[in-house]
């Protein structure tokens, strides 16, 4: 194997699997990271579309399938399509095809949405979170742009090539949603870990100007305690503070209470609506409608007795 070295595969580049013959079509860039490039594919003659990654570096690559394929047995998570190696003008070059996500990066989705859907697409993120953990992985890199959100809220993650063992040293993580870079604790992968990045996310997504000045001191000065700070600052952290004091210090058992505990100290945004639509309603109206029903009531009771 080698690892690839072209500057990308244009639409309707094949892509043939050496090993599983599988045959794919490109149709655009979906993006491109630090390991890889992701292309939007069908397979030839089916309509049905793909996401295929070709990684950077044929190492990474695998640890990423490996951590994939013990998913798909334990979770019977369908996300992974298939694994082969294709021949392109430099060798060998690995690739995955997985399920195309639709929808839009976390911190995307609520710019355009608004930040009321935090709680909807926060619970939908947790749930992922603990069927993961309960499957004795950490996520490890957990940031807005590998949480895709598609129009009703639904969460997938995106780019498993940060998940490790619980337990094990975190593979790869970015600045801010690390715990290590806050020195809230270490970079082993645990649950914590995690729900640390979570709350960083929510902080990010509720006042990111706060989040940037708090990140902008001396490495060694960083503290937890300037993130719990900075939630107790805006009030528009007022329904989130106790469960991101919480994941910030480390405190929740597990994912299922952090779960629980966000489940309980949120209200979706469609009950939130539904809510305010009552509200809404002036109290003189909701009386005379109430009184006309009554009337009408009379009237159909004199009428046929
Ligand atoms: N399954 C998918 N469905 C739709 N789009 C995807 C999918 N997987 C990846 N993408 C897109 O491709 C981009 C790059 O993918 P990915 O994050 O896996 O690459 P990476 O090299 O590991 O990135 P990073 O540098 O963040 O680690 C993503 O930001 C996303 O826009």
């Amino acid at each position: 194997m080698t690892t690839l070295s072209n500057a990308g595969y244009p639409p309707g580049t094949v892509i043939t699997g050496k090993w599983r013959k599988s045959r794919y079509i490109v149709e655009r860039t979906l993006g491109k990271g630090a390991n890889g490039r992701v292309y939007l594919v069908h397979r030839a003659g089916v309509r049905q579309r793909y996401a295929l990654k070709v990684g950077y570096d044929a190492l990474d690559l695998q640890s990423e399938i490996n951590v994939l394929s013990a998913l798909k047995e334990q979770m019977h998570n369908a996300y992974l399509v298939e694994a082969d190696d294709h021949q392109d003008s430099s060798g060998d070059v690995p690739f995955y095809v997985m399920r195309y996500i639709e929808g839009d990066p976390l911190h995307r989705f609520i710019g355009r949405r608004g930040k009321e859907w935090l709680g909807l697409v926060g619970l939908n993120l947790l749930e992922k979170l603990s069927l993961l953990h309960a499957s004795g992985y950490v996520f490890g890199d957990l940031k807005p742009d590998n949480v895709m959100v598609s129009p009703y809220g639904k969460v997938e993650l995106i780019d498993y090539g940060g998940v490790s063992s619980i337990g094990r040293s975190v593979k790869q993580f970015t600045e801010w949603y690390d715990r290590g870079y806050w020195n809230a604790g270490s970079r082993t992968g645990d649950i914590s870990y995690d729900l640390f990045s979570f709350a960083v996310m929510c902080i990010q997504v509720l006042d990111e100007k706060a989040l940037r000045e708090a990140s902008r001191q001396l490495p060694q000065t960083r503290s937890m305690t300037d993130l719990v700070m900075l939630v107790r600052r805006n009030p528009a952290f007022k329904p989130y503070a106790a469960w991101l004091n919480k994941a910030l210090a480390g405190e929740f058992a597990d994912s299922r209470e952090a779960l629980n505990q966000w489940r309980g100290s949120i209200r979706g945004p469609s009950a939130g609506r539904a809510r305010s639509r009552q509200q809404d309603t002036p109290r003189w109206l909701r009386n005379a409608f109430a009184l006309s029903l009554f009337i009408l009531a009379c009237t159909i009771f004199f009428l046929f007795r």
